[in-house]
């Protein structure tokens, strides 16, 4: 079993992160990890601090001369901004000077960050986060609400994605289907050709991209999308998509509700903050279609292998993977910190106001897909260890193999050879 727990606030001294039924012998190397940290802070849109935010990696349990012990892994992201709120976010008891709000008299200008936010964002954790927890203002529950924490998910992503690779090839990419209106595909768009998809070798050349897109005329407009909401101050959402290529046929099953390998990404995904929407394969547009539209025939190829023609189920047939490349998109809200802000109640006077507005993204599809990404291999890493086992990367490489070898020759896919897709 693989589980994972996150901690730590978006302001206080660092994100942790705990990892725990990781085999021995992962080779996790440091430039790996901080350059998934470095992906996420990427993408045209995004607000000040990812132009200075340093995501500081240490890794603290679990791993000895760059390979994983089979222990619990730990590891740590220092947050660039502590010192400035050390006050304000200290997790011990403080003095009482250095708690008085902004608007005392006499309370020094550093600790206006220690302002009552007493005006909830329509569409953040706001409002219902104090009412739920008891707090009188929404500063305890914007911490752990914000995104920041997806720092810690995108660095254990990293660990999983090296775990993927080594035991089993399963690579992954990432990419931005649409901003705002720029790139929504119409209802009549069928499933995309295996060629036209990015690979994981396109990587670089994704993130290179402002928007994380390979097409240059929708890259301008997903930024001629986003420069046109900020000059109008408001925010924007949009769609990312993962794929997974040379997962085996198999992961998941379809005996039983939680065990669909279909329902743990939607979940994983789900567990993204501002997700609102999954989809695999052709997800929402497939419901519009007629079963002949709607699914993967099967042809008998020249070589004895059996092929699927098209991809349109995404990969997973019965809470299964089929062995075609995986492809599941997440549907992002626009951000809810709106700079023409939104209709609000101050919590404190009962009256109409304007919502609470500080530094915040513009728009953070790009990231979003860093994060689905990671979330992705979380899940399937999970998966790998369930079908396969092992306590080392080698014995679950040995099981994958073992498991491929013995498909019976009327069942062979190309999948079932150790073909990429
Ligand atoms: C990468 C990323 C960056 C985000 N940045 C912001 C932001 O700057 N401002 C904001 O209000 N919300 C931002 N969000 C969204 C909020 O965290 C999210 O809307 C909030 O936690 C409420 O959760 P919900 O939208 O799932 O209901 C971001 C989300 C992601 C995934
Ligand atoms: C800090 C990150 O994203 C943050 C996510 C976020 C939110 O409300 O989700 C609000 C903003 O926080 P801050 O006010 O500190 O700038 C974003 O910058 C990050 O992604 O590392």
């Amino acid at each position: 079993m693989l589980r994972w727990l996150t901690a730590g606030e978006s302001h206080g001294p660092a994100l942790t992160a705990v990892m725990e039924g990781l085999p021995a012998g992962v080779r996790v190397e440091r430039a790996a990890v901080e350059g998934a940290l470095a992906r996420r802070r990427l993408g045209y849109g995004r607000g000040a601090r990812m132009a200075f935010e340093a995501d500081r990696l240490s890794f603290l349990g679990g791993m000895r001369h760059g390979l994983t012990l089979g222990s619990p892994l730990a590891l740590q992201i220092e947050n660039t901004e502590w010192a400035k709120w050390q006050a304000v976010m200290s997790p011990e008891p403080v003095e009482d000077d250095a708690l008085r709000r902004a608007d005392d008299i006499g309370a020094p200008q550093e600790l206006a960050r220690n302002k009552a936010l007493t005006r909830p964002r329509p569409g953040h954790a706001d409002l219902v986060g104090m009412t739920k927890y008891g707090f009188d203002e929404a500063r305890p529950v914007l911490e752990r609400a914000s995104a920041r924490e997806t720092a810690a998910r995108v660095a254990l992503g990293a660990v999983a994605a090296a775990f993927l690779e080594q035991a089993v090839g399963v690579r992954l990419v990432s990419h931005t289907i649409s901003i705002g209106r720029a790139g929504v595909p119409g209802a009549d768009a069928d499933a995309p050709a295996l060629a036209d998809l990015p690979r994981p070798e396109d990587v670089d050349r994704v993130d290179a991209d402002p928007v994380r897109t390979l097409d240059p005329d929708l890259s301008a407009a997903m930024v001629a999308e986003i420069d046109a909401a900020k000059k109008d101050g408001d925010t924007l959402g949009g769609v990312v998509e993962v794929l997974a290529y040379g997962l085996p046929p198999g992961l998941g099953s379809h005996v039983h509700w939680d065990r669909r390998l279909d329902a743990r990404l939607a979940a994983a995904l789900m567990g993204i903050q501002a997700i609102k929407g999954v989809e695999v394969g052709e997800g929402f547009r497939t419901a519009a279609r007629r079963g002949s539209q709607a699914h993967d025939e099967l042809d008998a190829g020249p070589d004895g292998l059996v092929r699927r023609a098209t991809l349109r189920s995404g990969g997973t047939e019965g809470g299964m993977s089929t062995g075609e490349v995986l492809r599941v998109r997440a549907a992002m809200k626009p951000i809810s910190t709106v700079p023409r802000a939104l209709r609000t109640v101050d919590t404190t006077t009962g009256e109409a106001a304007t919502a609470i507005h500080q530094r915040s993204d513009v728009c953070a599809v790009p990231a979003a897909g860093v994060v689905a990404e990671a979330m992705v291999a979380l899940v399937l890493a999970e998966a790998v260890l369930e079908k396969f086992g092992g306590d080392s990367v080698a014995e679950v490489a040995r099981n994958h193999a073992s498991y491929l070898a013995s498909v019976p020759e009327h069942l062979r896919t190309p999948a079932t050879t150790g073909a990429d897709a």
